[in-house]
């Protein structure tokens, strides 16, 4: 029989043209949006057989979920519109995603390390951002997925990303400090579920941990880390409480997981959460040296290079005549618009070789003399902060820490901003990602005809991956308001990460000092 609903046009916007499939909570259809002229969206319906007050709400509040994480994450799939039909059936609208669901990837292949660590982020980075939370009204939720799986993921070709995830179905996420008696019915996926999911107990975090832990096994052995005795509640029950996970060896002899990384999915399955990371943060510091080491970060990058930016930034064929842009800062000087005093701007800096970000930077000849005598004790902090809204900002700070200039345990703190919807701020990124690499030019007050010292400084891959986020999410991005005030937010943000920042570079410093004789 015919689908009625193919040909309907919903809220006089959305021609319903196919079904894409059906899940448990509903069915998806690829649509229409003739508002826009035509732009391909997806809608999801309230299944006709779950239309009850309580389904109806947690739909609801599915749709806002998702909305407002995905302003927050690229990985997050973007909800645009809510409704009900003409049946009062409710429905909402989100961005078509052409792409294969994990599980299909996942059936095809073991994936090889550099596309596994480059998929493992990006899920990461989605949750990381899930487990934050949403601001309604003022107060803060954190929001568990709660049916992490492969087909709650979806793999797209980005013309310039290459391969991005996106999250799908916050179906049965709930606000977390919502009302209990909300979810008390058993929704989950029986594989994938933790322990404590299964016992109907309060979750947190480490539950969707857990089934991620699920998830990164099968990437990575192409086989289930476990195996119940019957599909049944019961079977799965006992399995997750007590059956241990294979280890990779016996499972997928050809596999060839480094030991840290097993060791690292083993500890996401363990079956106390308390034994498990705490947070998706540790799971991404723990991912972040296998990527440095594998290269998948740069892969990323070189992509996005070769094909996202409209105007790469292109290296000119190299002139042996050229200058490297350590002469060049070595022949720079202080711009004339600029005052003579302690100040930190950002500049783009173009040279026949190359272009590159660079900070420039004000000081006393004093303090500059410190930091190149003291080269070796000299210790670095990069951060990056980014607010989206009222108007999309980057904080860049580089604390400086020097223990013959800053007796007193404070770094000096060189902070600029990048606004994102300025071309400089944009191309500034772009080279941060880029380059891998950015330099400080130091200027002594006392002489700013010529720059007195320069150096290089690397960002991290996990730097860089954030960076891109937020250069890739700002293009949809509105500003709802003036940068000014993004900033006084972002200093706001930046005061309370600065005991942290100050911790960890005593902490440094004071394990160079056992290393210097
Ligand atoms: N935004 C989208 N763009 C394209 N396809 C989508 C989109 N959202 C969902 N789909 C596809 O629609 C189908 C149904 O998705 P849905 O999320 O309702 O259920 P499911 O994840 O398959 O199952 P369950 O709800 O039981 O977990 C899936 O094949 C899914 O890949």
């Amino acid at each position: 029989m015919a689908d009625p609903r193919i040909g309907q046009l919903l809220s006089n916007r959305y021609q319903l043209i196919q079904l894409i499939g059906r899940g448990a909570m509903g069915q998806v259809y690829k649509a229409e949006d003739v508002l826009l002229g035509g732009v391909i969206v997806a809608v999801k319906f309230l299944s006709q057989t779950l239309l009850t007050r309580k389904m109806r709400d947690r739909f609801r509040s599915e749709a806002r979920t998702c909305a407002l994480l995905s302003t927050k994450s690229m990985h997050i799939v973007r909800v645009m519109d809510y409704g009900v039909d003409d049946q009062e059936v409710p429905y909402y609208v989100m961005e078509y995603l052409e792409g294969n669901s994990l599980s299909d990837v996942i059936g095809v292949q073991n994936l090889p390390l550099p596309r596994f660590l480059s998929l493992a982020r990006q899920i990461c980075a989605g949750l990381q951002c899930a487990h934050q939370g949403i601001t309604i009204e003022g107060t803060t939720y954190p929001i568990i997925h709660r049916d992490i799986k492969p087909s709650n993921i979806l793999v797209i070709q980005d013309p310039g990303f290459g391969e991005l995830v996106k999250i799908l179905d916050f179906g049965i996420s709930k606000l977390l400090q919502s009302d209990a008696s909300q979810t008390s019915s058993y929704m989950g996926t029986l594989a994938y579920s933790s322990p404590e999911q299964m016992e109907g107990r309060e979750l947190d975090a480490r539950s969707d941990i857990y089934s991620l832990g699920v998830l990164l096994y099968e990437m990575l052995t192409g086989k289930m880390p476990l195996k119940a005795d019957t599909h049944s509640f019961g079977g799965w029950y006992k399995t997750h409480h007590f059956q241990a996970p294979e280890p990779f060896e016996a499972i997928s002899p050809s596999a060839k997981v480094p030991k840290i990384l097993e060791s690292l999915v083993m500890s996401c399955l363990a079956k106390l959460p308390q034994d498990r990371p705490d947070t998706i943060e540790d799971i991404l510091k723990a991912l972040e040296p296998l990527e440095q080491r594998y290269n998948a970060t740069r892969q990323i990058s070189h992509r996005i290079g070769e094909a996202l930016l409209r105007r790469p930034v292109v290296t000119p064929p190299r002139d042996p005549n050229g200058l490297s842009p350590d002469e060049a800062c070595q022949l720079t000087t202080w711009p004339k618009n600029k005052p003579i005093a302690q100040i930190v701007f950002p500049h783009i800096l173009e040279t026949k070789r190359e272009t590159s970000a660079t900070l420039w930077v004000m000081l006393s000849q004093q303090e500059i003399e410190n930091i190149q005598i003291g080269k070796l004790y000299n210790q670095f902090f990069k951060t990056f902060l980014c607010i989206q809204s009222p108007h999309p900002v980057i904080m860049w700070v580089t604390a400086l820490y020097n223990q013959l200039q800053h007796k007193d345990g404070n770094p000096r703190w060189l902070k600029c901003f990048l606004d994102l919807k300025t071309e400089q701020g944009q191309k500034l990124t772009r080279l941060l990602i880029e380059k891998e690499s950015y330099y400080i030019l130091f200027f002594a007050i006392e002489d700013p005809h010529h720059c007195a010292y320069v150096m290089p400084l690397q960002t991290t891959p996990m730097q860089r991956s954030q960076l891109l986020e937020w250069m890739l999410a700002s293009q949809t991005w509105a500003s709802v308001g003036n940068a000014a005030t993004s900033k006084e937010l972002l200093k706001t943000e930046f005061e309370k990460a600065k005991p942290k920042i100050i911790a960890e570079l005593a902490n440094r410093d004071s394990q160079i000092k056992t290393l210097l004789p």
